[in-house]
């Protein structure tokens, strides 16, 4: 080749480079005039929010933060922004909303059920169950749900809360003097305890598979996370090459491996018992245990005052006994709906809502029975009086708790209510508004189409609600110091119609197994609070760890020596 043509190759190929990045510039410009034209961008830039860069506004935020940073970052543009803030990812308005009464106007709205396109993530996992499902399909599967979380079900399984905390407390025997991880066990005897009670499957069946799923669980919540803040793991082409997918295709063999167990093990069992005349225990037939003989009607407890303010479904069905007789436990509800076709649900369903059941029910428990155990270690003083309501209740006595001692358990209730306050289990939701809406911060218009976030852990660390509010106090819970406290200022179960389902059933388990790990053992951390590093994948958690040490209670009042 000779000189000249090398020499007009290299123009050729110059402007080659010169033309192509005119073009892109040309997209960008005018994907960016598009945005700025765009009715969402002009309602969305009325409301207040960091700056944000051209096209990707604050999408790139999360480059190069490390996990256990978000939780602290979101906190601080919570304080900076004030209660109403909006960022973009691209051209999608995020706003965040920590004003109670803003709140209520989303939560309680019957339209914006809707949940956000972050929950997606969640499909190959949970399909379409109810936390992610919407619709009539959300609608009719709720109301097929919420019963067979009635609270006579619920003291029905009393005995079964029992024996596996007594199980779970013998085991960590072999911990004592050590430091370790208790949320490993509160894991594990969580998932046994959904089996036995949700499932009703027999604990003879349960194998270690409960702890093998327990672990793929958290490490599937971990994968879902980081695709919310890694934009380029959001785009499922791009996620399909990174050895997150593969990892998440072998966790879901075992989560599913375990959920198909339980429903092909109950089923076999209802065509058995059917073949022999036999039918599952009703609730009328539930409601004859001992355990749930106790005479304990019209007894109140904090959470029946502190969720006053946003009764829903679940109270409904509690005052309204009509069709006990017909009531099933969860499991035995789904499968008897598909065999007899009562509720017109497919066998596919039936694993969506077990995966959910399962995922809700097991992670969130967990944690909040970590982070009680971890908080007390720290207050010992706390932990001290918690004891003493327990002494008062049961004396020196190994015997399980009854329903009747939980509504006693007032101190511990609220222990549980301030850890929930502060450590929210699940730190913060999400929804798609439909239509546009008002809210009462300054009358703002919220688009249609923007995403919600309403982040509980900012929430409940204003300092508007609550005095001290990074002071971890039970008495927060006292009567007279939530008076005029707006109740949305206080949602670690969500509220409105898509609150928690399992709401009553985690604050009776909770109540049972705490107070039988405390009679056996008093808690130790040698952590202060100040330097838990908090993680919110998708559940929050301690990045460091649940690190305690237990020493042997000796059963007795703390001031007598
Ligand atoms: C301390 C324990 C728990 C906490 C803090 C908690 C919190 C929550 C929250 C905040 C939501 C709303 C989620 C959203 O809108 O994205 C929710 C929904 C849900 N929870 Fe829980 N939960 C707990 C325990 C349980 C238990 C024990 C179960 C079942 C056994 C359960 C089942 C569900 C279900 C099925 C939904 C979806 C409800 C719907 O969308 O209609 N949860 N939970």
């Amino acid at each position: 080749m000779s000189t000249v043509d090398e020499a007009q190759n290299e123009t050729l190929s110059a402007r080659t480079v010169l033309c192509l990045s005119l073009l892109v510039t040309s997209v960008l410009w005018f994907l960016h005039r598009w945005q700025q034209q765009s009715r969402m961008y002009k309602m969305g830039n009325k409301i207040p929010g960091p700056m944000g860069l051209p096209i990707f506004g604050h999408a790139l935020l999360a480059l190069g933060v490390k996990p256990e940073h978000i939780v602290p970052l979101g906190l601080q543009y919570a304080e900076k922004y004030g209660s109403v803030v909006r960022g973009w990812f691209g051209s999608r308005l995020i706003v965040f909303l920590m004003e109670p009464r803003d709140v209520e106007v989303i939560l309680n709205s019957q339209i914006h059920i809707d949940k956000s396109v972050e929950y997606e993530f969640f499909e190959p996992w949970l399909g379409e169950g109810l936390l992610i499902s919407s619709g009539e399909k959300w609608r009719s599967h709720r109301k097929m749900i919420a019963p067979t979380f009635h609270i006579n079900i619920l003291k029905s399984f009393v005995g079964v809360f029992n024996k596996n905390s007594r199980k779970v407390v013998d085991k960590m025997r072999s911990e004592i003097g050590k430091t370790f991880d208790v949320h490993d066990h509160m894991s594990e005897v969580t998932v046994d305890i959904l089996l036995e009670t949700a499932m009703g499957i027999d604990r003879k069946i349960q194998d270690k598979s409960g702890f093998d799923y327990a672990m793929a669980v958290m490490k599937m919540c971990d994968i879902i996370h980081q695709r919310h803040y890694k934009f380029w793991l959001r785009l499922d082409f791009m996620f399909r090459f990174t050895s997150f997918f593969k990892l998440q295709t072998s966790l879901l063999n075992i989560i599913h491996g375990l959920t198909s167990k339980v429903i092909k093990s109950k089923k076999e069992a209802y065509l058995k018992n059917k073949a022999q005349g036999i039918t599952p225990p009703t609730l009328e037939e539930l409601m004859r245990t001992p355990e749930s003989s106790d005479d304990v009607s019209g007894a109140q407890t904090l959470a029946d005052a502190v969720f006053e303010g946003y009764r829903d479904d679940l109270d409904a069905n509690d005052e309204n006994d009509i069709g006990a007789k017909k009531r099933l436990a969860f499991l035995d509800l789904m499968v008897e709906s598909a065999q007899t076709g009562v509720n017109n649900i497919s066998d596919e369903e039936i694993k969506e809502e077990v995966d959910t059941i399962m995922f809700e029910g097991h992670d969130t428990t967990a944690a909040g029975s970590s982070f009680v155990l971890c908080l007390l270690g720290v207050h010992q003083d706390i932990q001290a009086k918690v004891y003493d309501e327990l002494y008062e209740i049961f004396g020196d006595s190994d015997r399980p708790a009854t329903f009747a001692d939980t509504l006693q358990m007032k101190y511990l209730e609220r222990v549980i209510f301030e850890t929930l306050r502060m450590y929210p289990p699940v730190p913060g939701i999400a929804r798609k508004l439909k239509e546009d809406v008002q809210i009462v911060t300054n009358n703002y218009i919220l688009p249609a189409g923007a995403t919600i976030i309403i982040p509980m852990l900012a929430i409940h660390r204003h300092p508007q609600h609550y005095k001290n509010p990074n002071v971890f106090d039970p008495d927060n819970f006292l009567p007279e110091n939530s008076q005029g406290r707006h109740y949305y200022s206080f949602i670690p179960f969500s509220a409105g119609p898509r609150s928690c389902v399992g709401r009553k059933y985690a604050l009776l388990k909770l109540k049972i197994l705490l107070s039988t790990v405390l009679r056996d053992y008093r808690v130790v951390s040698a952590v202060p609070e100040e330097q838990f590093q908090l993680r919110a994948d998708i559940i929050l958690k301690r990045a460091d760890g649940f690190r305690l040490r237990l020493e042997p209670r000796e059963r007795r009042p703390s001031n007598v020596h």
